[in-house]
């Protein structure tokens, strides 16, 4: 491949302004770009280099798919190129000094990115309070823009709106700040023929008067002839760099598609007839194929060197930069306006936002408040409730014993066997009595009794002379059908618990003789109620998993849809940085996270009656702090996914492993050795243990079991704000 090269040192016709020909808005060199690896890498920049001078109307132009939006997306900073640099007025897109993002910027990408739930007026004061540009000159542009655009009344909202008003509100924000960089992909789709042309009158107007450099992508090549440059970019590099009228000049063509398919011709690669099929709006789409000789320009940032690359066929093309800038009035320097790290413009900005956002959606209020309730309410009812009605067959073949043969002045009959079974709780227990043992045994085998009760012929006596009857007559057999466990646990601690109750019975009737007494004897518990219950075991974790998750999948979703829907970034390339975003989504949701709060705690201790031995107040922070824990896990997968399917599978994902894993269904000292250790590293196991000391043993912060709940909840948080960070850096 032959290159020659042509250095055409003045650069422009007026000597004056030859200056200004060097100071470029946008230099971008050798920048390469691909997505994906291995077999799936395309490579969408090719070694492009281009040049913005300050105060051009640079129109990008080039099929679907060569790598516009991908090349405007390295200005921004919101993608970074594999290979080469990109120089806005000199600095490095994400410097202090370029301002971009920031307020230098004018934004409008290539999908909506705008809030369908804010109107008109709302959002362009969303993006006006973000530049600090007061309220007065937001209102004095905003119905400049509003008439300008064609935008019916300010207060109508953006999903009322028709997608070419839309499209026309989303361009309006670009404008509002009048910025000095304005980058705008595709902003003319649309927007009907005339409203075009004043688009760009327009943006002639604010290039000649305030200096402003615009890069604008367009599927309407034709009317890129109004910009005072254009590049022709195929296939991720540039076919051509001139002005418009240069161009046609240069190829004796009156029309730039023309040119543009004449240099596709050149590359050698491109059926003629693919003319009518071309990428631009009407006429072509040029399926590309692999091309090594293209024209193109480098242009030094000493000089305007046109450099010339000739396919094999020798054809090449020398093109004479016109003076297209004699208007500029000053060169485009680094900013002065230092932005600030943490702004409360931009953050009180995304809030009201937010809040703006939150309050319109009715139906995704009222869940996130109702959800709560009718899982708390669910949890206390179905949980933890101790099974009723529960038929068990008896088989009493004791025949008691009358004292007044044994010890006459006691005059008193016996049957221990009967006294037994009127212990027990008829609630919980039915009694189904059967004759002979095989008949009560056949009830448990044919599953209608969950256990037989059986008491041989001398039960009682043999209470009383045990040295005269062998250990089976002494006993009451029991037989359970053990497939439901719960049930069968339930079963046999009422069997213990009447058994327990008989023994007081008899111990206070003076039966001394009578020797039936229980060497365990259960005191008042220390900690924890006499019958504790399997709703205060799970309590503590419900609040904490209910606060977690509930944060966590309101974090997550509404991170993901407003990245999803392009206002993310928008606001990133706006100078908004992460960090602001996430503490105006924390404020916002910790307002939400304390009603739900509030909800799951009225209903477990005002309606349900959880006890509660130690400091409520505890209680809510450990809530709290879990629910923010829990949104910037959510934050994490938002940052992490592209889709609400995916962060609603990943919110899933980790929901039932973090409820096994945490003892808050079963106790971790349950588990296999292994799992213990990952149980105790996870969020809510500490956590778990910290509430429920709290509230069951009344201890306060003192105690290691309360404040390394707190400590780990922290330490998470963390371990997931550093996560989203990472994950945002190594996506970048
Ligand atoms: N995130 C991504 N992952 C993988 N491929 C991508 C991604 N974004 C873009 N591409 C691919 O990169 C190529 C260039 O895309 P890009 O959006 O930059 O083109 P474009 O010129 O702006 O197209 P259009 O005019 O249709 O908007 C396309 O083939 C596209 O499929």
């Amino acid at each position: 491949m032959t290159e020659i090269t042509s250095n055409s040192s003045q650069g422009s016709d007026d000597g004056d302004n030859s200056r200004q020909w060097q100071e470029s808005a946008i230099e971008i060199r050798d920048g390469c770009k691909s997505y994906g690896r291995g077999k799936n890498k395309t490579q969408v920049l090719n070694h492009i280099d281009l040049t913005v001078p300050v105060g051009a109307i640079y129109g990008l132009l080039g099929p679907s798919g060569c790598g516009k939006t991908t090349l405007l997306s390295t200005l921004v900073n919101s993608l970074s190129l594999d290979h080469g640099s990109v120089l806005i007025c000199g600095y490095k897109p994400g410097t202090v000094e370029a301002a971009v993002p920031g307020h230098r910027v004018g934004f409008m990408p290539q999908e909506l990115a705008l809030m369908p739930a804010l109107t008109i007026n709302e959002t362009l004061q969303y993006f006006g309070r973000i530049h600090s540009l007061g309220k007065e000159k937001t209102k004095e542009r905003s119905e400049f823009l509003l008439k300008f655009l064609d935008l019916p009344n300010g207060v109508r909202l953006i999903s009322q709106l028709s997608g070419g008003q839309q499209r026309r509100v989303s361009f309006a924000v670009a404008l509002l700040h009048e910025p000095e960089l304005l980058i705008l992909d595709e902003p003319t789709v649309g927007v009907d023929p005339l409203l075009r042309t004043n688009i760009w009158e327009h943006l002639n107007k604010v290039s000649r008067t305030t200096n402003a450099t615009i890069i604008i992508t367009t599927h309407y090549i034709e009317e890129a002839r109004q910009a005072t440059r254009v590049g022709l970019m195929r296939r991720g590099h540039l076919l051509a760099e001139a002005s418009p009228q240069n161009l046609m000049q240069h190829f004796a063509n009156p029309s730039l598609e023309d040119v543009f398919l004449e240099l596709c011709l050149r590359d050698g690669d491109l059926d003629p007839s693919a003319k009518q099929n071309s990428g631009f709006e009407k006429e072509t789409d040029i399926e590309m194929q692999p091309s090594d000789a293209v024209m193109t320009r480098r242009q030094s940032q000493a000089s305007t060197a046109l450099v010339v690359r000739l396919n094999s066929s020798g054809h090449h093309s020398m093109l004479q930069e016109p003076t297209i800038l004699n208007h500029i009035k000053k060169p485009w320097t680094a900013t002065s306006k230092r932005e600030k790290f943490l702004s409360g413009a931009r953050i009180s900005a995304l809030i009201v936002k937010n809040i703006i956002n939150l309050t319109r959606n009715v139906m995704f209020l009222l869940l996130a408040f109702a959800l709560p309730a009718i899982q708390t309410v669910l949890f206390c009812v179905t949980i933890g409730g101790t099974p009723k009605n529960l038929h068990v067959a008896v088989t009493n073949l004791d025949n008691g014993i009358n004292f007044d043969n044994v010890i006459p002045k006691l005059n008193y009959s016996i049957n221990i066997a009967d006294a037994y079974l009127n212990e027990l709780n008829d609630e919980i227990i039915i009694q189904d009595a059967f004759d002979t043992f095989d008949a009560g045994f056949g009830a448990v085998e044919d599953g209608d009794a969950w256990g037989l009760l059986y008491f041989p012929e001398n039960f009682t006596v043999a209470q009383i002379f045990p040295d005269a009857y062998n250990v089976s007559e002494r006993q009451i057999h029991v037989y359970m059908d053990n497939t439901n466990q719960q049930i069968s646990y339930t079963i046999l601690l009422q069997f213990f618990a009447a058994l327990q109750r008989l023994v007081v019975d008899f111990a206070s009737n003076n039966f001394t003789d009578v020797s039936i007494v229980s060497p365990l004897k259960i005191e008042d518990p220390v900690y924890g109620s006499t019958n504790p219950t399997f709703t205060e075991f799970m309590a503590p974790g419900v609040i904490l998993t209910l606060s977690y998750f509930m944060a966590m999948s309101l974090t997550s979703v509404a991170f993901v849809i407003e990245k999803k829907e392009g206002l993310y970034n928008r606001a990133l390339v706006a100078g908004v940085n992460n960090l602001e975003i996430m503490l105006a989504h924390l404020v916002t949701q910790l307002a939400v996270l304390i009603i739900q709060v509030a909800i799951i705690l009225v209903f477990m201790f005002a309606v349900f009656n959880i006890p509660c031995e130690g400091s409520m107040s505890l209680v809510i922070l450990l809530s709290l702090l879990q629910g923010l824990c829990g949104m910037t896990f959510g934050y994490f997968i938002s940052v992490s996914v592209e889709d609400e399917m995916t962060a609603f599978q990943a919110a899933m994902g980790v929901f039932y492993p973090i409820l096994l894993l945490s003892g808050i269904v079963w106790p971790v000292q349950g588990m296999p050795i292994g799992l213990q250790y990952i149980s105790y590293a996870l969020p809510q196991t500490y956590a778990c243990d910290s509430i429920r000391a709290i509230l069951y043993r009344g201890w306060n912060l003192t105690y290691f079991d309360v404040y390394f709940g707190f400590i780990v909840t922290i330490i998470w948080m963390a371990i997931h704000v550093s996560g989203a960070a990472l994950v945002l850096t190594i996506k970048h």
